[in-house]
């Protein structure tokens, strides 16, 4: 197929602000992740629910696919080829000065239980945990950067923040991707932008999403006409887990799926613009659900609750089902001794490989769902407070 004509994509490199060093101050590197134990016990920065609209907007990310102009695709590239851009990448991830110090991990010679446990806490995608051979992934103390080495593309490169901040997360990644830069030389193409292994990544490599929290219009069944109309206008909206996964506990990601003839401000317009409208439908259900329905939507609330601080064994499927519940009846003054932070939190670490990690022991599916209700009791009964 002859393609006439591509605009190109991305926005002017000369355009793009640069990244100013003298403002950085030496890293905390007492802050350094050692070893994922570290992570157990604590949340990222953007599940803290401190940024806007947090009740309903649980994150904004912003992710962007690169490739080294030096080296061909992952898909063709035996393994000392792989082994070489790791290396390299390697380098330049860990030389990266961000305002919160950053540690590389070894994907590739990782436990599975590790591996699972960074895609649950969503610093790596399960491509990057299910393929083999040399990759690593560079990731912030804070939890609200990641630079994945030899995932689908040479680089993948995600920055995360609470609420919806998809600006701030534009001007970290940029700056990011701009130190990178000047280091490496990656694909480009004066025609059609970054080169990626997906063609729909082409242009600016970029992904745009915001994780939104959507009981109400799950309950009223309202959430089909969002899904539509967001079709319409070319936006995807995927599960927990991103491509592929289901809507898990009513939250749903809405993403772009253009990267080309574009410019990335244009296509974070596209997403952010959309967002207040949603938050707004899911605002006058959940008022109307209040008002019509105060004391059914109180006793389902209250039932979730007190499933949550008794149950003595549970699915995570369920987990997530209930804590939604939870979620909502927190924002809508129906349960006041529990904290936002606390319950994102649970629904990160009642996952089978957190539990496994908190437990210290591999566990079966049944022992899972016990010690996942065992976790539940404790941290519900006595503390509410994220550490
Ligand atoms: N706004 C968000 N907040 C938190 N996590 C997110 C958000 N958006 C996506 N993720 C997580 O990032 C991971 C990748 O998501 P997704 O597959 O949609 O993106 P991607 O990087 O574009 O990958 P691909 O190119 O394979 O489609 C998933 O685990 C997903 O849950």
């Amino acid at each position: 197929m002859l393609i006439t004509r591509i605009v190109v994509g991305s926005w002017p490199r000369a355009e793009r602000s640069r990244w100013n060093w003298s403002r950085l101050f030496g890293p905390p590197w007492e802050n350094l992740i050692v070893e994922l134990d570290d992570l157990t016990h604590t949340s990222g920065e953007w599940l803290r629910g401190t940024g806007p609209e947090a009740d309903i907007v649980i994150s904004s990310r912003i992710r962007l696919a690169r490739n080294l102009a030096q080296f061909p695709f992952l898909s063709r590239s035996d393994e000392s080829t792989r082994a070489e851009i790791e290396g390299l990448l390697h380098q330049h991830v860990s030389d990266l000065r961000l305002p919160q110090p950053l540690t590389y991990l070894d994907v590739q010679n990782m436990s599975e239980l590790d591996r699972r446990f960074l895609v649950e806490r969503q610093l790596i995608s399960r491509e990057l945990c299910e393929s083999s051979g040399a990759r690593g992934v560079g990731i912030s103390s804070g939890e609200n950067v990641s630079l994945m080495v030899n995932e689908e593309d040479h680089l993948r490169i995600q920055v995360l923040r609470s609420g919806l901040a998809l600006e701030d997360c534009w001007e970290e990644i940029d700056r990011i991707d701009d130190s990178l830069e000047e280091k490496v030389t990656y694909a480009f193409s004066e025609q059609l932008g970054y080169l990626t292994a997906c063609p729909t990544n082409v242009g600016t490599g970029i992904r745009v999403s915001v994780m939104l929290h959507l009981p109400a219009l799950v309950m009223t069944k309202e959430i089909q006409k969002v899904y539509q109309a967001l079709q319409k206008i070319h936006l995807a909206v995927r599960g927990l887990y991103g491509e592929g996964s289901q809507a898990m506990g009513d939250f749903y990601q809405i993403s772009n799926q253009v990267t080309l003839g574009k410019s990335e401000l244009d296509i974070i317009s596209e997403v952010k613009d959309v967002i207040p409208q949603i938050i707004g439908y899911e605002r006058k259900y959940r008022e109307a659900l209040v008002k019509e329905k105060r004391r059914d939507l109180h006793d389902q609330v209250s039932r979730a609750y007190g499933i949550l601080r008794t149950a003595q064994t549970i699915s995570s499927e369920e987990t997530m089902h209930l804590l939604s519940s939870v979620r909502m009846g927190i924002n809508l003054g129906l349960i006041d001794d529990l904290e936002i932070p606390t319950v994102n939190e649970l629904f990160i670490h009642t996952q089978p490989a957190h539990l496994q990690k908190l437990r210290n022991s591999a566990l079966e599916s049944g022992e899972r769902n016990v010690a996942r209700a065992c976790y539940l009791r404790e941290r519900l009964a006595s503390n509410n407070d994220v550490p």
